[in-house]
């Protein structure tokens, strides 16, 4: 079976997204197109890493406007039926339910505190509180307005799981196997400590589309999630 993981396929062209789609598909149960890929291709790039790969398609645009315009956006990329959308849970209540009356079949994950944000940032932004205080006024606003998932830090699932219940989906990002690069990322764990906090679905990028064989990378991952998730029951 496909590890609860979702590869971010964050490509500079989409034949390289085609490429590491192709490879990490055998392995994993999602590929995530982000921004980078999708401000440059738009819907294209959905069905080119959908292709003939049996994967579900998270499209990571962490839309954040006002309601109306976070419905109609969410509306016309809703029809490309990706699994899963994101939203920033700090767009509010109201646009929050908006993406999820709007997308009815997608799940909308709202995005609490992004996971490149350490406590010393947060308070420069004029976040109240350190980052798992925040994520969890921000996830119990989106469960309020709907969202069936939220994204989160592996740092913040336990408490998210316990404040949710096992009906929300939860995603995290941050994610970085023991000794690889921490990148960007402030507020990581690993995969096995992510799944035994809670996690249902694990974002890994670059650990796997940087290696030199990005396949065999994920196979390697989902390898260690899958004896971690037989021991964890
Ligand atoms: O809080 C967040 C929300 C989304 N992301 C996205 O996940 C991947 C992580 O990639 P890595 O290469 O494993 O760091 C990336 O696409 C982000 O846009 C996140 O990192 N944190």
């Amino acid at each position: 079976m496909a590890a609860p993981i979702a590869v971010a396929i964050d490509a500079p062209e989409i034949e390289t997204a085609a490429r590491w789609a192709s490879a990490v598909a055998p392995h994993v149960s999602t590929v995530k197109v982000g921004l980078e890929l999708y401000l440059r291709y738009g819907p294209e790039v959905i069905t080119t890493v959908r292709g003939a790969n049996r994967v579900s398609v998270f499209l990571d645009l962490k839309l954040h406007d006002i309601p109306a315009t976070v419905a109609g956006a969410a509306r016309n990329v809703a029809r490309l039926k990706p699994s899963i959308l994101t939203v920033h849970a700090a767009g509010g209540r109201d646009m929050v339910r908006a993406a999820v009356e709007a997308a009815p079949d997608t799940t909308i994950a709202a995005v609490t505190v992004l996971t490149s944000l350490d406590d010393a940032e947060l308070e420069r932004i004029g976040m109240v509180g350190p980052a798992s205080d925040a994520a969890r006024r921000l996830a119990e606003l989106a469960v309020e307005a709907g969202a069936g998932a939220l994204v989160c830090s592996p740092h913040e699932v336990a408490q998210l799981r316990a404040d949710v219940g096992p009906d929300v989906r939860l995603i995290t990002p941050g994610v970085r196997p023991a000794g690889a690069d921490r990148g960007d990322q402030a507020r990581v764990a690993t995969p096995e400590q992510a799944l035994a906090s809670g996690a249902d679905l694990l974002v890994i990028g670059r650990p796997i589309t940087r290696a030199a064989d990005p396949g065999a990378a994920a196979a390697s991952i989902a390898a260690a999630v899958r004896r971690s998730e037989a021991v964890g029951g």
